[in-house]
């Protein structure tokens, strides 16, 4: 059985949450009226936008008011959400934390990104997380990334070691680095051998444009939909028994010589 999936590629209001929570809601409607998706996928911080200097007004204290947002969503709907990230705040500090909801709104999972990125003074107001990104959409074993995460093909890889099939991607990737975001997500998709869906967000913002171009590739690096530069709605269906014939075909995770790697 395959999954459909939407992904939502859409503007962000700069550090306005309630009018990002009014948007989001009216495009997860639209999703579901016209793509029928068992999961839907959300953009980097789309709460917030990298307004970092008032996370301390506008960051959700421990996530609350955005889980039950996407909880109702998700139950509403009966789909899954990957509902890309928001500015958490807790005691610890502000994190850029994904949130993973289930056909019934249960919340299955937390990933804060593990990479902070200077360029975009991130490592200035938030903390890093150290947990793995690592969840169950039904069959399917997942894996959750944030943005600059990718850059790192040792973090990507920790992940596959339990035989994970598909990598979720959520982002706000500016548009002067655009290639490197499609160049990296389908070299991930190829030596990973499994499904690679990333979402980005388009706009801009005081400091930024972002590129859009959000992707879902297959284990053989085939693009099987992209978006350009603009909103829309982005959709396509996996299935995992692509995943298992690629890697039966070129048994890359056999193959691994871990003897020769100094990876620390
Ligand atoms: N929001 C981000 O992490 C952006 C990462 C990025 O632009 C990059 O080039 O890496």
């Amino acid at each position: 059985m395959g999954l459909r999936i939407a992904l939502i590629q859409m503007d962000i209001a700069f550090g306005n949450p309630k009018k990002n929570y009014l948007m989001v809601e009216e495009k997860v409607r639209q999703a579901v009226d016209t793509k029928n998706p068992d999961v839907i996928v959300l953009p980097e911080l789309w709460t917030t936008g990298y307004d970092l200097e008032a996370f301390d007004q506008i960051a959700d204290p421990e996530g609350k008011e955005s889980i039950t947002f996407l909880a109702n969503l998700a139950k509403k709907y009966q789909v899954y959400f990957v509902a890309g990230s928001i500015a958490k705040k807790s005691v610890a500090g502000f994190t850029n934390t994904m949130l993973i909801f289930d056909q019934s709104g249960n919340l299955l999972k937390e990933y804060s990104k593990a990479h902070l990125f200077r360029l975009m003074n991130e490592e200035k107001h938030l903390v890093q997380g150290n947990d793995d990104g690592l969840f169950q959409l039904g069959d399917y074993l997942c894996a959750g990334l944030i943005c600059y995460d990718i850059r790192f093909p040792e973090w990507v890889r920790t992940h596959m070691f339990d035989q994970t099939k598909v990598l979720f991607v959520v982002a706000q990737w500016p548009e002067p680095r655009i290639d490197h975001w499609r160049s990296i997500l389908i070299t991930r998709a190829i030596e990973n051998q499994c499904f690679v869906v990333a979402c980005n967000r388009v706009g801009s913002d005081p400091n930024n444009v972002f590129g859009g171009h959000s992707i879902i590739v297959g284990p053989w690096g085939q693009v099987i939909a992209e978006a350009k530069d603009q909103e829309t709605i982005l959709s396509g269906e996996i299935a995992l028994s692509e995943v298992d014939k690629v890697r039966q075909n070129i048994p890359v995770f056999t193959d691994r010589r871990p003897d020769l790697y100094r990876l620390k």
